[in-house]
């Protein structure tokens, strides 16, 4: 079997989108003085899909949400020409190839992300060659089925984000992440606002399900030094990206407090990054994403180092390339899990490209021993919504 094409195209969404309310997560930018939004860059409104296609007319599904057209110019100029005519079954040395030809200037972002759309559509057509899941390649299911969490609660209305919590509590989900709204720039009102909104969702939840607080890079090490102690009392299971992802250090010292456990990966992007937040403790729970990280090839083996290290693999976003990860390694206990809603930030975009992704029942997802490969196809209902880039 040989590859005989690679084509990435760019869905970038026209349709109606919600646009989300004010300090809806804080974000690296809020420590920049901005005149525009300071979240304009913080949306996920157009992807790359990958189609490659064998000589014998299998063709396997993988795609990238970072900088959507960066990456098909990435695959269409250096990667495409590295896999075409060759085998897929060689996926590690394809793999090594992508990753060496393009070091120089490569190694993490983009390129990345880059790699693992073609990773996953090599792996969504090996395990179509041979009638099987991916998670079956992988070493099979080591649970029955993925517990995952709810993760949506973005910082609106207090009322509103407790309706939001009964509304899923009463779907069956027993761990919920939500999004602080304020930082360092919000100064003690910002403080008194971010606990308000914890305190809030735990009396809707309770303390029998799992909290967990995301504040996706928009705090700083003091600010964060400053509210971890604030925090205890409401039992987190952990805080995640309090600061910068390159500020291992900063990891590194708040995890060291052991107040509450600190999470990350999510923008991390190479086998070598994790063995480094590894080493440092500076996580307690790692995030990799498999479409940023080089794909299943490369978060296989992070799944690997984490089970060597006994720190739990809960990837970013769920999302069925990494379903099948999570469900063939006794690493990751669970999974994250962005419902279907209107599009607003994005992340619950992949929904409307593709037809396959498992909906939550009772808080958890399963993954069908019958359906072959990835099990994603393009969905077909949503495609007069998207400007489509050849
Ligand atoms: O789900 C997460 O962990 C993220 O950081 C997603 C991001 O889009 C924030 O909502
Ligand atoms: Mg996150």
């Amino acid at each position: 079997m040989k590859i005989k094409s690679v084509r990435a195209r760019v869905f970038e969404w026209k349709g109606k989108t919600v646009p989300p309310q004010g300090n809806f997560c804080s974000n690296a930018m809020d420590l920049v003085y901005s005149k525009t939004e300071s979240m304009s860059t913080f949306r996920f409104h157009s992807w790359t899909v990958v189609e490659i296609e064998t000589d014998d007319g299998i063709v396997g599904l993988g795609n990238v949400a970072l900088a959507p057209k960066i990456a098909k110019a990435i695959i269409d100029e250096y990667l495409a020409p590295l896999v075409i005519g060759q085998d897929p079954w060689d996926y590690e040395y394809l793999w090594q190839r992508m990753y060496r030809a393009t070091h120089a200037w490569g190694r993490k972002g983009v390129t990345m992300g880059a790699i693992s759309a073609i990773d996953l559509a090599i792996w969504d057509i090996l395990g179509k060659s041979v009638n099987k899941p991916v998670f079956k390649l992988l070493g099979g299911r080591t649970k029955e089925k993925i517990p995952c969490y709810y993760s949506k609660l973005y910082r609106t209305d207090l009322a509103e984000m407790q309706k939001e919590a009964q509304t899923f509590k009463d779907q069956g989900f027993t761990a919920f992440k939500m999004r602080f709204g304020y930082g360092p720039a919000h100064l003690q009102h910002g403080v008194a606002e971010n606990l308000k909104s914890v305190e809030a969702v735990r009396e809707v939840i309770g303390y029998d399900a799992d909290l967990m607080l995301e504040c996706y890079m928009g705090w700083n090490l003091e600010y964060a030094k400053r509210m971890l102690p604030k925090l205890a009392k409401f039992e987190p299971r952990w805080l995640e990206e309090p600061v910068i992802a390159d500020d291992i250090d900063g990891y590194a010292e708040l995890n060291a407090m052991n107040i509450v456990p600190i999470s990350g990966g999510e923008h991390e992007f190479s086998l070598y990054g994790f063995k480094q937040l590894l080493e440092r403790k500076a996580v307690s729970v790692v995030q990799y994403d498999t479409n940023r990280v080089g794909g299943i090839t490369a978060a296989h083996k992070i799944n690997a180092l984490c089970e060597a290290y006994s720190v739990p693999v809960i990837p970013h976003a769920g999302q069925m390339h990494n379903y099948h990860l999570t469900m063939s390694t006794i690493a990751s206990p669970m999974s994250e899990y962005f419902p279907m809603f209107d599009v607003e930030v994005g992340n619950e975009l992949f929904y409307y490209i593709f037809k396959g992704e498992p909906v939550a029942e009772n808080g958890f997802v399963q993954l069908d021993d019958n359906t072959p490969g990835l099990g994603l196809t393009l969905n077909t209902e949503f495609l007069d919504q998207f400007n489509i880039v050849e």
